[in-house]
């Protein structure tokens, strides 16, 4: 017999209830969402990436209690829909492309990544994280990864890899839409401090990353060095983007709009800071016109970090 839709239901990580497309076959449901094209699996906790995607989660009764694997599924469905309303791109390669999602990859693992294929979740440690699919920015931020090796494709470090995490900030911030929106992984980090966050947009000083390019880190581009410090000097850009949605009057969506348009219209591999100033004057110019307070918001926002 064939496969049917299914609403399956089931609390995610922080023990939130939700529901979801599942599929049903043979009297056993999959987490599997055909409408969106998404599979969700386990990796059982094995850390051999040659093992991926691992096993396609079933259920016998259609209620889920495996955290991770809700959420996982829920807020890759979010950000599929976000990506396709407010851009009209289906899915991350705009060709309806297989969104895999694996959870429990190693163990106490504290990160998440995008490998060229599929969104990889680790569980955390239960002190630095806890599973980190269960924050929808960070489900963003991964597959926005995929959205931009499918664009402008910036390799991963130095300012092209500073931009490349901070597009996925920005992407997994605007998905989330939260009213101090300017976080990044607040649910799911520390659980035992409260207010806390592992990076912010709007004061990345507050968690040692530089808001302007007199405070850029010269790193190594080694592992050691977060491959030039793409995840700090990604404070730069990250503030430039708060810069234009707080000065312009912009709505998030509109400002989304410059970025997703600057990404996937002008910006290449090796796009440096520069590059994207200009990439985002030229969307804003595209959709408010050169005259638009947007522009001028756009050229303030850079050059309040030190950019142009
Ligand atoms: C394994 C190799 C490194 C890949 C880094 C991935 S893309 C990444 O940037 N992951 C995010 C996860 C995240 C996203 C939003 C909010 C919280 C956490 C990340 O920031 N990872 C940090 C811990 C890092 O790798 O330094
Ligand atoms: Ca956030
Ligand atoms: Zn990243």
């Amino acid at each position: 017999n064939k496969a049917t839709h299914a609403t399956g239901t089931g609390k995610g990580v922080l023990g939130d209830n939700k529901s979801f497309n599942t599929l049903s076959s043979s009297g056993t449901y999959y987490l599997q969402d055909s409408t969106r094209n998404l599979k969700t699996y386990t990796a059982r906790n094995s850390a051999n990436e040659n093992l991926l995607p691992g096993t396609l989660l079933s259920d016998s009764d259609n209620y889920w209690t495996d955290g991770a694997a809700v959420d996982a599924h829920t807020y890759a469905a979010e950000v599929y829909d976000y990506y396709k309303t407010k851009f009209n791109r289906n899915s991350f390669d705009g060709n309806g492309a297989a969104i895999k999602s694996t959870v429990h990859f190693g163990r106490n693992f504290n990160n998440a990544y995008w490998n060229g294929a599929q969104m990889i979740y680790g569980d955390g440690d239960g002190s630095t994280f806890v599973p980190l699919s269960g924050a929808l920015d960070v489900v963003g931020h991964e597959i926005t990864h995929a959205v931009i090796e499918r664009s402008a494709n910036l390799v991963y470090e130095n300012q092209s890899g500073a931009l490349n995490e901070s597009f996925a900030d920005v992407l997994g911030n605007l998905i989330e839409d939260r009213d101090n929106g300017w976080l990044l992984g607040e649910d799911i980090y520390t659980p035992s401090v409260s207010g806390d966050a592992l990076r912010s947009m709007s004061n990345p000083e507050s968690q040692g990353d530089p808001a302007h390019m007199d405070d850029y880190k010269n790193l190594p581009n080694t592992r050691e060095g977060d491959w030039g410090g793409v995840h700090t000097n990604s404070g730069i850009p990250n503030k430039a983007f708060v810069n234009f949605v707080e000065t312009s009057g912009i709505t998030r969506d509109n400002a989304g709009k410059v970025w997703y348009r600057a990404l996937t219209s002008y910006m290449t591999s090796r796009s440096d800071f520069d590059d994207a100033r200009n990439a985002t004057i030229q969307a804003a110019t595209d959709l408010f016109g050169s005259s638009s307070t947007e522009v001028t918001a756009v050229t303030n926002a850079w050059a309040a970090v030190g950019v142009g």
